[in-house]
């Protein structure tokens, strides 16, 4: 055997124990956001020593220490010098991500991925490929997520919490990456904008625009007060509220084609026919360039067979046969430095 074909075999069997053991940093991580331990961090203006940490934490020191090794080894935290003798535990930029409430958190998003009600769904995933399931999601819980969600106001509250992390996320690379794709909208509905985060952040930025947020009656109806959002609710197969423009966030992933065109045609009866246009923020797989959040959107597919009933992440070919047959003209794709790329569509 040559020695490459050695060196191959033996990266293997390093490598298999991502496969085997690749739980344990979300589930080390989630137990570092449920003990606060980021926040921890971030309050502290030197690095922490073990001892302090497992003071503020009230906790031995023993077990404590187990979870920072790893977590630093994953460069989750870092240690830093306290003294010639002394190191401390303190933030990294994906440390400061964890923290409960700050501007990029991402932490309630990881707390919804990881909760047993998202995760349960996962083991079904081979019967569904062998065609033995329709939705693992609705085989594990006997109701769709919408349906789960709407009944129990627990699981509401952490998927609200959670879509409102990513919402930020992409709203965020949205008026970075492209902010000129506001110019000349003076009202805007966000087609399944949830509790109205999106919508809140996009009137800040872009103070001109009146912003209407549509979503289901339940959904819209535990939504915050925002000055410049009118919260509307309903159904977007019924009818979408008019309005210059209309944007949809990690919307049509979710949905089959033939409901996407359902849902772009409903769309597109709510734009003026010459000057409105539909805003889609959604990944685009297959993309030709070998970009950083390429891996982010595979994995997202995924989450749509285990949590939706005919969800996926779209191709450029895929995503033109939507819109062609929702009526649309023509469409442009501008990516951004999101997992989701920027899709505008004309009637
Ligand atoms: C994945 S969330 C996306 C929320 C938000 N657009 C964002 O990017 O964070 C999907 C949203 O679609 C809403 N939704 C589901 N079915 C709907 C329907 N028939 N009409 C309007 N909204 C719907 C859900 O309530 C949920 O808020
Ligand atoms: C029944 O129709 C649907 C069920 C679920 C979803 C859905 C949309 C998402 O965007 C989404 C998500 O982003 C996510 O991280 C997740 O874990 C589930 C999920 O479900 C859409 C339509």
């Amino acid at each position: 055997m040559s020695s490459q074909i050695k060196d191959q075999e033996a990266a293997a069997q390093e490598e298999i124990w991502k496969f085997i053991l690749g739980f344990t940093p979300t589930a080390v991580v989630k137990c570092a956001i449920e003990l606060g331990i980021p926040d921890i961090l971030e309050n502290c203006e030197f690095p922490i020593t073990l001892a302090d940490l497992a003071s503020k934490l009230k906790c031995p020191e023993s077990p404590l220490y187990r979870i920072m090794r790893f977590l630093i080894h994953y460069k989750v935290f870092q240690e830093k010098p306290i003294s010639e003798t002394s190191v401390g535990y303190s933030q990294t930029p994906l440390s400061r991500l964890l923290t409960r409430n700050g501007n990029n958190s991402m932490a309630d998003l990881l707390l919804l991925e990881s909760n047993q009600i998202m995760l349960a769904p996962w083991h079904k995933l081979s019967a569904w490929v062998l065609g033995n399931e329709d939705s693992p999601f609705e085989a594990t819980h006997g109701k769709d997520l919408w349906g789960f969600v709407a009944t129990n106001p627990s699981h509401s509250k952490l998927y609200n919490d959670g879509t409102a992390c990513d919402a930020r996320a992409g709203v965020r690379a949205v008026i970075e990456g492209c902010p000129e794709v506001f110019q000349g909208v003076r009202t805007l509905v966000d087609v399944g904008g949830g509790d109205g985060t999106t919508l809140r952040l996009i009137v800040e930025a872009c103070p001109w625009i009146k912003g209407i947020n549509f979503d289901l009656p339940h959904v819209v109806s535990v939504a915050p007060a925002c000055v410049g959002v009118e919260h509307v609710g309903g159904s977007m197969f019924d009818r979408v509220p008019k309005a210059d423009a209309v944007y949809l966030m990690k919307i049509l992933h979710g949905w089959a084609d033939e409901d996407c065109v359902a849902i772009l045609k409903k769309c597109r009866e709510a734009i003026p026919q010459d000057t409105g246009k539909v805003i889609v923020v959604d990944a685009v797989v297959g993309r030709e360039d070998d970009h950083e959040f390429k891996g982010v959107g595979l994995m997202l597919d995924l989450v749509m067979i285990a949590h939706t009933s005919n969800g996926k992440q779209r191709t450029t070919k895929e995503w033109s046969n939507v819109f062609h047959e929702a009526g649309f003209t023509r469409y442009t794709i501008k990516h951004i430095r999101a997992y989701q790329s920027l899709i505008e569509a004309y009637p």
